[in-house]
């Protein structure tokens, strides 16, 4: 049995009216690198504070490492990165790095912390304010793996990384993961999911739609379709009139057309006379697996 890091039982998060998150389960092992990919509003940033203990679960329970993610040796185990970085004014990077440090019984060494972010010399003697976007950034995953954690969470991680700095992330995330580290990270990149995770939670309105890893996502939810090229004034609405078709949704000027029966879907688009041009039959992505589960995109695309 793998080490248990996160488990996460029957968790919702109710905010006033709204249900940010509703009956959530899963459990994260030791090693793994987990991706939660969800549309804005799904629920994803709800879900890494609840693990982070910042919010209380309304109903039922997370525990990490076997105990209340609030408790300081608990804490002391988990690097976070969160979507806004806010940085101690009047401090030199390396400053806040060392002060950082200093919270934690056994931190990395500044070397290797600087080595595996990516900052420079020139980055550490700055004033952290002074920092550009994408450098703040970097600053802000050395301070969540500053203290050597066990569990690393990472909200929309590369956003404003250029791509040599997010390759060096991926880069070193991996290389963590390998030393046992856990990693759980959220993303709107379909791609990113695919590429750097070995497992995606899938969130839709506060629910998890999917879990699994990219592959069994793409093969489990994959059904046909067909797309084409069509004028962008031409009305689809008469398709919506065919209940062989599962989804319709038009993107730029190509439509995608879902169903099992795609001898049928073709037979459809000709009767319709749409002006079809460039007609492909589409092979499993997980684009078209995670627009099939988020259930997004059609028409208004
Ligand atoms: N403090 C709050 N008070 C009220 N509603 C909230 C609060 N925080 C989040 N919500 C609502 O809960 C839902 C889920 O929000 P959450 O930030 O978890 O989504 P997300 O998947 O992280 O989205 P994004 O990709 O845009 O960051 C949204 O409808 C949001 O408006």
């Amino acid at each position: 049995m793998m080490n248990e890091i996160i488990a996460v039982q029957n968790v919702t998060k109710q905010f006033q009216q709204k249900k940010a998150v509703n009956q959530i389960n899963f459990s994260i092992s030791q090693g793994e690198i987990v991706a939660i990919l969800g549309p804005n509003g799904a629920g994803k940033t709800t879900t890494l504070s609840m693990i982070l203990g910042l919010l209380k679960p309304t109903e039922g329970e997370i525990k990490l490492f076997g105990s209340d993610p609030q408790e300081k040796k608990v804490r002391e185990r988990i690097g976070a990165m969160l979507q806004e970085v806010s940085v101690i004014p009047g401090l030199k990077v390396i400053e806040i790095l060392e002060l950082i440090r200093s919270y934690y019984p056994s931190p990395l060494p500044l070397k290797e912390l600087v080595e595996l972010t990516g900052l420079t010399d020139g980055d550490l003697k700055t004033m952290a304010e002074k920092l550009s976007g994408g450098q703040k950034r970097r600053l802000s995953f050395a301070l969540a793996i500053a203290g050597n954690p066990e569990l690393i969470l990472l909200d929309e991680p590369t956003v404003g990384m250029d791509i040599t700095s997010r390759n060096r992330f991926w880069q070193t995330i991996h290389a963590m993961a390998e030393k046992g580290k856990t990693i759980i990270f959220s993303t709107h990149y379909l791609q990113e999911a695919d590429e750097a995770a070995q497992r995606i939670l899938l969130f839709k309105d506060g629910a998890i739609a999917a879990d699994g890893t990219p592959s069994q996502i793409k093969s489990n939810r994959f059904t046909p379709s067909i797309s084409f090229m069509v004028d962008a004034e031409k009305s689809l609405e008469r398709l919506y009139e065919h209940p062989e078709i599962d989804q319709v949704h038009r993107k730029n000027n190509r439509v995608y057309l879902h169903s099992a029966n795609t001898d049928r879907l073709l037979e459809i688009i000709f009767e319709e006379k749409l002006g079809a041009r460039d007609i492909q039959i589409e092979r499993g992505k997980l684009e078209d697996a995670f627009e099939q589960l988020i259930g997004e995109h059609k028409e208004a695309m």
